[in-house]
């Protein structure tokens, strides 16, 4: 027997979705585009097994659909699968950065025999678009599941155990309390990325100096600010309500801030950065818990854009599993430096070989 996935939204999350599924035993996977120039994209790409235009073709006989488009369509394409006629038992879930709108829709328009279970992935990149899909994005991250009571227990496990594939670690957790955490530790960073950017441009007006001079610490801060416009207008707009309270609290944080500085309170400054290095070392490296990376290689890589998919492309060609990849330090004009990560010495032995075989500096 079959089992058809029906993904709506072949991007960076649908299609990294649909490389995890693709191939393995008895699954097909369908994906949909609302456009031409998206469907080419995704049969050039080669993450489906077949791609439509056609949303009906999509959902007829699905036994999972995935709703994979920015956060602020998700309830017209809730609204219009609803009218289809869906597999009975089918489970449509989405992967949207915010959960209590989409839950509430759900509710509101749930059928008999259908099951709606929200989702998010907690993973992702500043890129976007299905080139930059990845079987590696959701591999030890943790993804959370937001059913409502009334979804059968039989139903949650069934999308459970299809997304072993993903490899990430599945969490269940209630879809506002979902908001408020997610919008503190993504949403929130995304504004002050962005607006920290911005600041900064305003004064490169003045002075090229800005830019110029722009290292680590500013790269290091401010790559989500690089993140895609429209999926970031969805979600800030999906969480209104919580940010605006958040960005209160923000304010509050950089006023504390300015009167230590006005005090020239040293004490109370360097108490600040002792609270904040503290609670940091505790984060799970990369927001990513259960299994830690035993093995590290190094290796110098130029600043050219698709160098890091290249690599991990080329590693997973030869099947050798990484557990982790992390840019140390990134400069334009100088070669950063890329940490990769791996849980069996033997699987980092063959990627340190296969790289310096294609030129690469490795340092262990
Ligand atoms: N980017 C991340 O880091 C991240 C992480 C987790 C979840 N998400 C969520 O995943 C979803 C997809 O984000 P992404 O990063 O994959 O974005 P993406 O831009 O890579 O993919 C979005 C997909 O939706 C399609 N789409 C765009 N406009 C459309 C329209 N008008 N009608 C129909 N389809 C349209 C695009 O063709 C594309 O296939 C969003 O809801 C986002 O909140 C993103
Ligand atoms: O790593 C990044 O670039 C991300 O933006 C990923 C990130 C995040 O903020 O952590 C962004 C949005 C998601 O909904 C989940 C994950």
């Amino acid at each position: 027997m079959t089992t058809k996935i029906a993904i709506f939204g072949v991007g960076l999350i649908g299609g990294s979705l649909a490389l995890c599924f693709k191939g393995k035993p008895g699954i097909t996977v369908v994906g949909h585009a609302h456009r031409p120039e998206s469907l080419k994209r995704i049969e050039e790409r080669g993450v489906v097994d077949a791609a439509t235009l056609s949303m009906e073709e999509a959902a007829a006989d699905a036994d999972f659909i995935f709703l994979c488009v920015p956060v602020g369509l998700l309830e017209d394409y809730l609204r219009k699968l609803t009218e289809l006629p869906l597999k009975p038992g089918c489970i449509v879930t989405d992967v949207g950065s915010t959960k209590a709108s989409v839950a509430a829709c759900a509710a509101k328009i749930a059928r008999p025999g259908v099951h709606f279970i929200g989702g998010h992935p907690m993973a992702g990149s500043e890129r976007s678009g299905v080139e930059a899909a990845s079987t590696l994005l959701f591999e030890n991250a943790y993804y959370v599941l937001t059913p409502s009571p009334d979804v059968p227990e039989e139903a949650y496990q069934r999308l459970e155990q299809l997304l072993a594939y993903t490899k990430a670690q599945i969490v269940r957790v209630d879809p506002v309390l979902h908001d408020e955490i997610v919008g503190a530790i993504s949403h929130l960073p995304h504004i002050i990325a962005v607006a920290l950017v911005n600041q900064v441009r305003n004064y490169n007006d003045g002075n090229g100096l800005y830019r110029m001079l722009a290292a680590g610490g500013f790269r290091d801060i401010t790559r989500i600010a690089s993140s895609d416009p429209v999926i970031w207008r969805d979600i800030l707009l999906s969480n209104r309500d919580v940010l605006l309270h958040l960005l209160k609290d923000w304010n509050r944080e950089i006023e504390g801030f300015i009167t230590l500085l006005e005090a020239q309170n040293g004490e109370g400054i360097e108490a600040e950065f002792q609270k904040a290095n503290q609670f940091r070392s505790e984060l799970p490296e990369r927001r990513k818990g259960a299994i830690t990376s035993l093995f590290d290689i190094y290796i110098d890589v130029p600043d050219t854009p698709g160098i890091i998919g290249q690599i991990a492309t080329e590693l997973g060609l030869r099947h050798i599993n990484l557990s982790n990849m992390q840019i140390i330090e990134s400069r334009e004009d100088v070669p950063g430096v890329l940490r990769l990560s791996f849980r069996q010495e033997g699987e980092m032995e063959r990627a340190k070989a296969h790289l310096q075989s294609l030129g690469y500096v490795v340092y262990v």
